[in-house]
Parts: structure tokens; C-alpha cells; sequence
């Protein structure tokens, strides 16, 4: 019955084993076995036995029993009891079992003592993937992917006196005793050089594909096995993906076209599927094949809604995707619901409120998933201008391929395009133009504008502007400009190059927050590397710092601020807070986390201690807030990030009407906005504006005050390290008097 002379069990079951090609009428017959460890409950042990069973009947195995018994480590040479280990040889007898599965890893000492036990073949769950990856394996990667795998299961398993049989070459097969097993070895761990040279080869040659169409946008279909992927992805793009009612019909990715096609161009990919306790040996091989999900602009986790473990399944296929450090925007898809009722779907739909529920089987389902995707797309698309030189007639046609153009213009120096296109797409076409020029003055850059189709005027009509560049920022200087109708234009243009990465992310915020809020935001109607224009909005600004650093307040004031003003406030906070972080993430806008905010603030301390030298009891105020975890346990909300007055608009009575410079604009500390009604304005102005905040729903967090003062009070840090960075005097000397009027207050 056993023939382990000359090979590891493993190896000797490629041989014996009906292949699931063969027409052998007779399935093997096998039962599983599992040791519950403790920690272990009985739902989990029958769950994981059941999807041991799906995967044997893949291999055209049935099974007919389940016997386990509780042990305390699955670490004994025997790992049963004498007693159960009769029981289950009985049952063998009983039922004409001719495999026993091993629900588990089996180190190659108790695979022999178990075959010896028992009088059959076993194999381990390792053994059972690995044999159904190979069957699986299509494509030259994924066959790469598994070798490795399989040589790395066998190397181990030399030792034991026997030589591993590499089943598709090379290793030694009929290689003989102990004399051979150094040789052996030393054999498969060549070969295993020479697969992995090969994989490395093919992966970079995959990377470089996947670079060639990446300016569509990428949609991947990951999730547990089953669930119905490659039926997704065939009903989605009209093509011809393996589609079986086993597990692992598809191993190694397959990339469509959508169908019906969008404009840009979106590709869907099919992906392999999960299992829990995927074997070790091949969590690398099975990761690599993830790629697709690592790269995806969208990621579906589908799910199959007729499986009551679903739950478990989506919470596997997160955790590996983190794993694999993917973050894309992500949708759970419950795919098969046409097996449920509507109470089913109901109850679903409680649940889950933000799943699709859709039905490979059903078109007008599938096309309800279409258009998800085509909206998700949408949310995804950035708005932005190119200049085109003539001689770059080329980058028109890639541009119109992948975005959609919105405007174009024909000026005297190329042809100007504003597309909406995916985010990473335009730095592709950027990259084959000439780099921007910066631009020191106001005509020039009016001349660049009116390249772009946007004819403006110097605005010196109005005698509270500065006629020129408001050289007053450290990153952007600001034009004051009229169109042909009067209205007023802002434009802002870098005084330096590497701006364009932030702007963007503030093209992003402003995007999607415009029609959010109570309040007006800047649109930007011209978004390039080197020239920002939006429409100067309503009101003024709460403050305004002459050339000579003199304040004045508009519309407002400090000492006594009106009920209409911390209204409108606490109103605008208010929708702020409102807004889901999963849709800001995916539109691009960055989070910090407590942890991270707090790092980062912290990183600032020394330097900016050795430039203040404050007093001691100053320097320990600002530890002890670093310090004080439980003013670090807020929830991430959206916010400006740098709400000073000045970038308050304001009408006539005070009114919020507007919110300008979103640069700084993220997910993080609620607190970071309000800590300016702390420095700013009267005291006992934050406590007002905080019960303005409750009564209008907004969610700052516990201890307000308490982290808005300590807040503020970092300040000087803050300001410190920003002046050390941007070389600016008048910061530096504003964080001194910060510093000192600290001292005084202590
Ligand atoms: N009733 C029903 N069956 C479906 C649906 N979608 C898929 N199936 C069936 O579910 C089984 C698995 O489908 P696949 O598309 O191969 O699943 P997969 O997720 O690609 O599986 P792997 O490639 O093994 O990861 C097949 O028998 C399909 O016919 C659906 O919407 N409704
Ligand atoms: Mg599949």
C-alpha cells in the first residue's frame, strides 16, 4: 500500500492519484481528520473542515467523514491518541477509505507515523493546495509560482532519508537512500535558483506591461474562492474566463476591457482566489499573483452572499490585502444573490448598506455593477490643463485616448487641453512635455494664461489690492486679475518647482468637498504645474497682514465675535465632520491617524527647543501634551488644516461665506481648526463655538478645549520648524513672541 522508499508521501501521490483529468469512474474515498487545539472552538474546526472538503472535491476526492479529537499540541510525533487513532482506522475499514486528509501541517515525522498508524495515504492541507495549484496552474508564472512552492514543501522533507520527487523535472526523481539525500538536495536547490531567476524575469516583464496600459483605470476582482469572480469579470467584459464550480478555477491574473467600453478606458482583472490558512509555503507564491489588486485603482471584494461564511471571507481577503500593503478604493460586491429571497437580501442589505448586490447570472445586475464602476471611475478623475507644443502632435493622441477632453484650444504655442483623466494618468503625458517655466512677473504669466484659452487683465481697479505679485506667501505668488465680463480672477503660480504634487491633492480636496459644505470653496478653472485661476469668491477675509505685518480684521470682532459668525462656523465644522473618510480617501485626500500626528509633532521638539529655548515649565507643557494618550483618542475627520482667519471669507454681517487655501486639507485632529478660536480671538470664545458644535452635530472628539489650548500652545513649534524650513524670519520671530507670551501665561 505505501511506497515511501524512495520518495516523501507527497511526491509518491502524483503518481497513485487520479488526476481530476481522469475519466476513472471510482472518486478516492477519504475522510478528514483535525486535532482542535485548545483556543480552537467547534464552529471554527467544522468550518475550516468543510472548506477542506471543497478542496478535496476539487481534486475529484470525496469525502465521507470528519473524526478530531482535542489535544493540547499538535506538536507529537503521534499527534493522536491511540485510542482515536483506532477509531479512525476503523471507520477506514468501515467505509473503504483509501486517503485520510490531515486538516493541518504535518511535519514529515507525522506524516510517516500517521501512514504507518493508519495503513493509507495521507496528506496535509499543504498537500492538498499545492496539488490543486498545480493542476491549476496556467499560466508560465503561475506554474513558476507553484514549483518553487513545491520545492520549498520537499526540501525539508529530503532529510528524512527519502528524495523529493520534483514532479516537473529536475529533482531527482528514483534517486536513491541517505548516500543521496546531500545531493538530492543540493539538486532542488539549484533548480530552485534557476525557477526563481526565471519568475524574476517574468514578473519584471509583467510590470513593464501592466506600465504600458496603466493609463486606464485598473478595476480588480479579489476575494474568496467560489465566489464567483471570473463570472463577475465575464459578464463585465463580454469575454471568456475559466469559470468552474471548484475551487481555484483561476490561478494567475487575467486582465479585459469593460464592456460596454468607457471613456478613458477601464480594464478589469480576475485574480485568484482566497482560502483561510493558506500553507506557508505558498503565501509568497500566492501574494505575488495579487499584484493586480496591488496596482488597481478599484478594488471589488466579491463575495459569495449564499455562503453563510461570507463574513469570514471578506475579512481574510482584507487582511491579506493590507497585507500585500494595497490601498486602492475598495467596493464589497455579495455576488449569487439570485439564490436568496428578498427577506435574505433585506437582511443583507442591513447589514452591509454600502454593498452591491449583484448576480453574475442576472445582466440588469451586472450592469448595475457597470455603473458603480463608471461613477467610482468618475470620483477618481482629476481635472487638469496641457500645453501641447505643435511638434508634440503625439501626446494629443495619446491625451484623447486616455481622458476626456473638455475644452481645447488652439493658441500660437501648442494646443491647450483641460481633461478630466484617472490622477495617474497625467504625469504620463506631463513627462513628455518641456518643463514649466516659474514665472516672476505678472505679464508673463497673464500671457501663459491666455495660452490656455483664458484671456485676463491686471486688476488695478480695485485700491485694496496690491497691483502685481502679492508676494506675501512662501510657496505661491498671487496675481489679482479681471476677465472680459470684470469679474475677478485669483491666479497663483509657484515660486518654485516640486508644488505640483501637493497642489493636486488640493485639486483633489477641492473636488470633492465643492459641493459639500455650506460654504463656497475656490473651483479651480485652470490647474497646471505652473498656473492655479479660480474666480476670486464672495467676501472678505476675516483678517488681512499688510506688506508691514499690520492686522486688520473684516466683518468681525476678536473681542466680541457675534453668534452669526461662530454659527456660520460651527455649521461648516459641522458638514466637515459629516462627510464619509472612506469616499475623502478615495478621492485622495491623506490621512493622519493619532499615532501618526503625534510622531509627527514630536519629530519637530528638538530642533525647534534648541532655536526657542524656552522656559522649563513651557518645555514640560508642551511634553506632557505629547505625552497624555487620552488627548490622543480622537477619530479622524476632515479638516482645512489651517484655518486662521485669514482664510475665512466673510460678508458683510459676519457670515461665513467662503473657505479659502485647501492646501494643508486631511483627514486628522478636529482640533487642529479650532485651535485657532483659542489664539485669535477672546477668551471663552472656543467654549461658545464648542456648544455652537453640539447643537449643529458636529464630532470633535472628547476634551476639546483642553486639546485645542495644548494645541495652540504647540504652536510655537509648529511655526518654528515651518520658518527653520521656508527660511522665514517673520515666523520665526511670530513663534518667539508665541513662545514668550507663554511664559507670562504660566
Ligand atoms: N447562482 C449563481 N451562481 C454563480 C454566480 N456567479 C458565479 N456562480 C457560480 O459559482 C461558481 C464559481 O464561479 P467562479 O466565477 O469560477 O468563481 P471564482 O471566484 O472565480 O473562483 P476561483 O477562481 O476558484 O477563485 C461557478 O459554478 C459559477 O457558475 C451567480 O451570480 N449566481
Ligand atoms: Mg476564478
Amino acid at each position: 500500500m505505501r511506497h515511501r522508499d524512495n520518495a516523501t508521501p507527497d511526491a509518491t501521490e502524483h503518481r497513485d492519484a487520479p488526476s481530476i483529468h481522469d475519466t476513472t469512474p471510482t472518486p478516492e474515498r477519504a475522510l478528514i481528520i483535525a486535532v482542535q487545539l485548545s483556543g480552537t472552538d467547534d464552529a471554527e474546526l467544522h468550518s475550516s473542515a468543510r472548506e477542506l472538503e471543497r478542496l478535496a472535491n476539487t481534486l475529484g476526492i470525496e469525502v465521507l467523514g470528519f473524526h478530531s479529537q482535542r489535544r493540547s499540541s499538535g506538536k507529537s510525533a503521534k499527534l493522536l491518541g491511540s485510542g482515536k487513532l483506532e477509531e479512525v482506522a476503523h471507520a477506514i475499514e468501515e467505509l473503504g477509505i483509501t486517503r485520510v486528509l490531515f486538516d493541518g501541517e504535518l511535519t514529515p515525522r507525522q506524516h510517516e507515523n500517521l501512514e504507518d498508524a493508519l495503513g493509507v495515504k495521507v496528506t496535509d492541507r499543504s498537500g492538498v493546495v499545492l496539488r490543486i495549484f498545480e493542476e491549476r496552474a496556467q499560466t508560465r508564472q503561475a506554474q513558476l509560482e507553484v514549483d518553487i512552492a513545491r520545492i520549498e514543501y520537499e526540501l525539508p522533507r529530503v532529510r528524512r532519508g527519502h528524495v523529493a520527487d520534483d514532479r516537473r523535472g529536475g529533482g531527482g526523481r528514483g534517486e536513491k537512500g541517505h548516500t543521496n539525500v546531500e545531493l538530492a538536495r543540493q539538486r532542488l536547490r539549484e533548480r530552485l535558483v534557476t525557477l526563481r531567476r526565471e519568475l524574476t524575469d517574468l514578473q519584471q516583464h509583467a510590470a513593464t506591461q501592466r506600465a504600458r496600459r496603466s493609463s486606464a483605470f485598473q478595476v480588480a476582482l479579489v476575494g474568496y474562492t467560489n465566489a464567483g469572480k471570473s463570472s463577475l469579470m465575464r459578464a463585465l467584459t463580454s469575454s471568456e474566463v475559466l469559470v468552474e464550480d471548484k475551487l481555484f478555477a483561476t490561478l494567475g491574473t487575467t486582465a479585459r476591457k469593460l464592456d460596454p467600453p468607457l471613456q478613458p478606458e477601464v480594464v478589469v482583472s480576475d485574480t485568484v482566489g482566497f482560502i483561510k490558512r493558506l500553507p506557508h509555503e505558498l503565501v509568497a507564491s500566492f501574494k505575488s499573483t495579487l499584484d493586480e489588486a496591488h496596482d488597481a485603482d478599484l478594488l471589488l471584494y466579491v463575495l459569495d452572499a449564499s455562503d453563510p461564511e461570507w463574513p469570514d471571507h471578506l475579512q481574510v481577503t482584507r487582511e491579506t490585502i493590507q497585507d500585500i500593503g494595497a490601498n486602492p478604493h475598495s467596493r464589497v460586491v455579495f455576488n449569487k444573490v439570485d439564490r436568496l429571497d428578498d427577506a435574505e437580501r433585506a437582511s443583507l442589505r442591513m447589514r452591509m448598506p454600502d454593498a452591491l448586490q449583484v448576480s453574475a447570472m442576472r445582466p440588469e445586475l451586472v450592469a448595475l455593477l457597470h455603473a458603480e464602476i463608471a461613477r467610482i471611475q468618475e470620483t477618481s478623475f482629476v481635472e487638469e490643463s496641457l500645453l501641447i507644443p505643435f511638434e508634440l502632435g503625439h501626446v494629443v493622441g495619446a491625451v484623447h485616448e486616455g481622458a476626456r477632453v473638455v475644452e481645447q484650444h488652439h493658441g500660437p504655442r501648442g494646443t491647450a487641453l483641460k481633461v478630466r483623466a484617472p490622477a495617474h494618468a497625467i504625469p504620463l503625458w506631463r513627462a513628455e512635455l518641456p518643463d514649466p517655466p516659474v514665472f516672476d512677473d505678472a505679464d508673463s504669466l497673464l500671457e501663459r494664461a491666455a495660452d490656455f484659452g483664458l484671456e485676463l487683465m491686471m486688476d488695478d481697479g480695485d485700491e485694496s489690492l496690491e497691483s502685481g505679485f502679492d508676494e506675501s506667501g512662501a510657496d505661491y505668488r498671487v496675481l489679482h486679475a479681471i476677465d472680459q465680463e470684470g469679474d475677478s480672477w485669483i491666479l497663483r503660480t509657484p515660486r518654485r518647482l516640486g508644488l505640483y504634487e501637493p497642489a493636486r491633492i488640493e485639486a483633489r480636496a477641492l473636488r470633492a468637498l465643492s459641493d459639500e459644505l455650506p460654504v463656497e470653496l475656490p473651483r479651480w478653472a485652470l490647474h497646471t504645474p505652473e498656473i492655479i485661476a479660480y474666480r476670486r469668491l464672495q467676501g472678505r477675509p476675516g483678517w488681512q497682514i499688510s506688506p508691514a505685518g499690520a492686522l486688520t480684521w473684516n466683518h468681525i470682532d476678536p473681542q466680541d465675535p457675534s453668534e452669526t459668525f461662530l454659527r456660520s462656523v460651527a455649521r461648516t465644522i459641522a458638514a466637515m465632520h459629516r462627510l464619509p473618510g472612506d469616499e475623502l480617501r478615495a478621492a485622495g485626500i491623506p490621512q493622519r491617524t493619532p499615532h501618526q500626528e503625534r510622531d509627527h509633532l514630536k519629530a519637530m521638539l528638538p530642533r525647534a527647543l534648541s532655536v526657542l529655548k524656552p522656559a522649563p515649565e513651557v518645555r514640560e507643557r508642551w511634553e506632557r501634551w505629547l505625552a497624555a494618550d487620552h488627548l490622543w483618542a480622537w477619530t479622524p475627520k476632515l479638516v482645512h488644516g489651517d484655518l486662521h482667519p485669514g482664510h475665512l471669507l466673510l460678508d458683510e454681517r459676519g457670515q461665513l461665506s467662503g473657505i479659502i487655501d485647501w492646501s494643508e486639507a486631511h483627514l486628522g485632529d478636529p482640533a487642529i481648526d479650532l485651535s485657532f478660536f483659542v489664539g485669535a480671538f477672546a477668551p471663552g470664545t472656543l467654549e461658545r463655538l464648542r456648544d455652537l458644535l453640539d447643537e449643529e452635530g458636529a464630532e470633535p472628539g472628547f476634551a476639546l478645549v483642553e486639546r485645542c489650548r495644548e494645541r495652540w500652545a504647540y504652536y510655537a513649534v509648529i511655526t518654528t520648524d515651518w520658518a527653520l524650513d521656508n527660511d522665514h524670519d517673520q515666523a520665526l520671530a511670530h513663534a518667539r513672541n508665541l513662545t514668550k507670551s507663554l511664559e507670562s501665561a504660566e
